[in-house]
């Protein structure tokens, strides 16, 4: 759905650019964010299998609105194809995409864990596969809904009017999520579903606020200090909850450098992609559209994935090396910021290639003979260009004088040009020098998607139309240019008409081009008028291959598994039995957070050379990454459901503070539970984990 999701607010809710990446970065920050929710639900009140199941169906219900609001045919009450009130569908679509944020905070968090919960203590290495699966899993969704919902998107569809189908685009992943919860509720039966231990988020937070509080209370030297600050909660409450708040603390505080991580991950959709419309994507058989490079993330998941599972870890491991968790997530850090050297590189050889445009103190000035004679110009400056007829300069000259003087022939004929500030600009003559002179704007900027911006002069004495599948230039009066079209690459036939006669020329476009082509007075009109037109480029084509982007979508993929799919097995297994959820929560917390930076980022990031905003990216990963990696130096792994049974064995013996004992009769009513599943129950575990 995310596919088309920016597509959909540009034309089908008719939003700018910059309106459209703002509600999708949000939308996608909520979607990380709504698992803290989510997880307090499941931990403390539903269960993990209960709050999968509601909040699937908040999100099945959320996804079904969404394509309710891309039919256009609801509102159309002039039958012209486009809504009519415009509100409705804003409004329907923004309660669609609370739905989903609000259900994708009910599953995310609660399908990881509940997963992990499936497996015993002693079933680790299966319960690590499991988080890899997972992992794949998400990304397998994400590389199909990238093929087939632009698919879907691009279908006609409508009641009275025919119009891009995104309703269709919607719907399906609706109906899809529909199958995929009856498939779950159906595996009922065959599931581990932990207990949820009642409000214990509340609990969490009365302790916490409670040790701060008796704290305070004692400040003063005369009481001795405590082990850590959470002791002082000892008081009120068990030794157990207080443990393992400390676990989740200890955990929390280890991942406050981690949001870094995904800011650089994130601007693979908004800052790689847009480096991407101004490289060439022409692969062959196939061209390759700017955004579409993004697929090569969840292409390489499904390939490193099991290659990092099944031959590095392995490999690492034989070789004597303890590749723990956090040393995994630290070189996952480290390879994002590779992937954002590798994008400066080849951001550098792109610069190498874009046309220089004038500063605001310059201007810029191309030359066009229209006439069919050759001629001398002069320009102030004691620059002087010899132009054939049908001909222009080479490039663009440029000034820093608001007005220069223009020469040509002989006798010579001399006039006052006034230039504008940070404009490119080109000054047409005519067939005769002593005609009025045009002076037209050109593109201060590549053209945006990877397009080519086009445009005609026509040096007939007839008004001449012109078109092409897709686009037209309308009629275009003599000595007149037209405006600018934007065209796709690939080959593109035009035909040119005037009155009863036209003519056909075709051309090969590659990305990011600007032309204009010339329409000699002496043009014939026939089949062909090939021969007769020529080009001016004032704008080269892309000439760096996309290509050069696939290493930097290696390392920030590799990287990710190594951070991403570690730290969810990692969240999960050092939180406490009844933090679960919680944990994986908090771990999405990271991404949600990520994902704002990019958001403040994309604001204030005003670097002129885009090579050294990468570059600077990169080290100040490369400095978060060794923050992180002081920081789990000092870590120790525990074992949680080690750490409660000592604790339910020491409390159960000497505590006799009521509320204690009961929580701990709870634990050890779960912990004997887990215990004694069943050899059915743990047959039927170890059959589900031997992939
Ligand atoms: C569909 C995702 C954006 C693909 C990405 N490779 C991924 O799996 N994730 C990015 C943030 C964490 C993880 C996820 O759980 O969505």
């Amino acid at each position: 759905m995310r596919a088309v999701l920016v597509l959909y607010f540009k034309y089908f809710l008719k939003w700018d650019d910059d309106l459209a990446t703002s509600i999708y970065h949000t939308f996608v920050a909520l979607c990380y964010l709504t698992p803290i929710l989510g997880a307090i639900v499941a931990d403390s009140w539903l269960g993990k299998f209960k709050t999968i199941i509601y909040l699937s169906i908040v999100y099945a219900v959320g996804q079904v609105a969404m394509a309710v609001s891309a039919i256009h045919d609801i509102t159309d009450t002039n039958r012209d194809g486009t809504p009519d009130n415009m509100t409705f569908h804003v409004v329907l679509s923004m309660v669609g995409l609370f739905l989903i944020a609000l259900g994708t905070g009910g599953i995310k968090p609660c399908v990881a864990a509940f997963g992990g919960d499936q497996f015993g203590d002693h079933q680790e290495k299966q319960r690590r596969t499991f988080f890899s699966v997972f992992y794949l899993c998400i990304n397998g969704g994400s590389l199909l809904s990238t093929i087939i919902t632009p698919i879907l998107r691009a279908q006609d569809c409508g009641i009275y009017s025919q119009q891009k189908c995104y309703s269709l685009a919607f719907g399906v992943p609706a109906a899809l999520m529909v199958v995929a919860l009856i498939v779950f509720i159906v595996g009922s039966g065959m599931y581990y579903k932990a207990k949820p231990e009642g409000n214990i988020m509340l609990d969490v937070c009365k302790c916490i606020g409670f040790a701060i509080k008796n704290r305070y209370r004692h400040r003063s030297s005369k009481y001795p200090k405590r082990e850590h600050w959470m002791d002082w909660a000892e008081e009120k409450y068990g030794k157990l909850l207080i443990a393992q708040i400390k676990m989740v603390l200890k955990v929390l505080f280890l991942y406050i450098p981690l949001p870094m991580f995904w800011t650089l991950f994130d601007q693979k959709g908004s800052r790689w992609t847009l480096q991407a419309t101004t490289m060439d994507g022409n692969f062959g058989s196939i061209v390759i559209q700017p955004d579409q490079m993004q697929t090569v993330n969840p292409i390489f998941i499904l390939t490193l994935v099991p290659i990092m599972d099944s031959v590095i870890y392995p490999l690492i491991k034989k070789c004597g090396l303890n590749f723990t968790p956090l040393k995994r997530m630290t070189v996952g850090m480290f390879l994002a910021a590779v992937a954002f050297v590798c994008a400066g590189v080849v951001q550098l050889q792109i610069d190498k290639t874009l046309p220089i445009f004038p500063s605001t103190s310059q201007s810029q000035l191309k030359l066009l003979n229209m006439g069919n004679n050759s001629i001398t110009v002069q320009l102030t400056g004691n620059k002087t260009v010899n132009l054939h007829p049908h001909w222009a300069s080479d490039d663009y000259f440029t000034f820093e004088e608001e007005q220069i003087d223009v020469t040509v022939g002989s006798p010579s004929f001399t006039k006052r040009i006034v230039l504008t500030k940070n404009e490119r600009q080109t000054l047409l003559f005519p067939s005769s020098i002593s005609d009025e002179w045009q002076l037209m704007e050109d593109l201060t900027s590549k053209p945006q998607e990877g397009n080519n911006a086009i445009r005609f002069v026509n040096g007939m004495s007839r008004a001449v139309n012109v078109s092409v599948a897709g686009a037209s230039f309308g009629q275009i009066q003599p000595l007149y240019f037209s405006n600018y079209s934007q065209i796709k690459n690939g080959r593109k036939a035009f035909t040119l008409q005037s009155g009863s006669q036209s003519c056909e020329f075709s051309r090969e476009f590659g990305f990011g081009s600007s032309y204009t082509f010339l329409i000699p007075s002496t043009m014939t009109f026939g089949t062909n008028c090939q021969e007769s037109i020529s080009e001016v480029e004032d704008i080269k084509p892309n000439s760096v291959h996309m290509a050069l982007q696939v290493p930097q979508y290696f390392f920030i993929t590799a990287g990710e598994v190594m951070f991403s799919v570690t730290g969810l097995e990692f969240s999960y297994s050092q939180a406490p039995s009844n933090m679960k959820a919680v944990l994986q929560a908090g771990w999405l917390l990271t991404v949600a957070i990520g994902n704002f930076i990019v958001l403040i980022v994309a604001e204030l990031a005003k670097i002129p050379k885009k090579w050294a905003e990468y570059i600077l990216f990169a080290s100040l990963l490369v400095a978060v990454c060794i923050i992180f990696s002081i920081m789990a130096y000092f870590y120790t792994y525990i074992d949680p459901a080690e750490i409660e049974a000592q604790f339910k064995r020491k409390e159960g013996d000497n505590d006799d503070d009521e509320d204690t004992k009961a929580k701990l009769r709870k634990v050890e009513a779960e912990m004997a539970r887990r215990g004694s599943v069943s050899s059915d129950d743990e047959d039927q575990r170890s059959k589900q984990t031997s992939f």
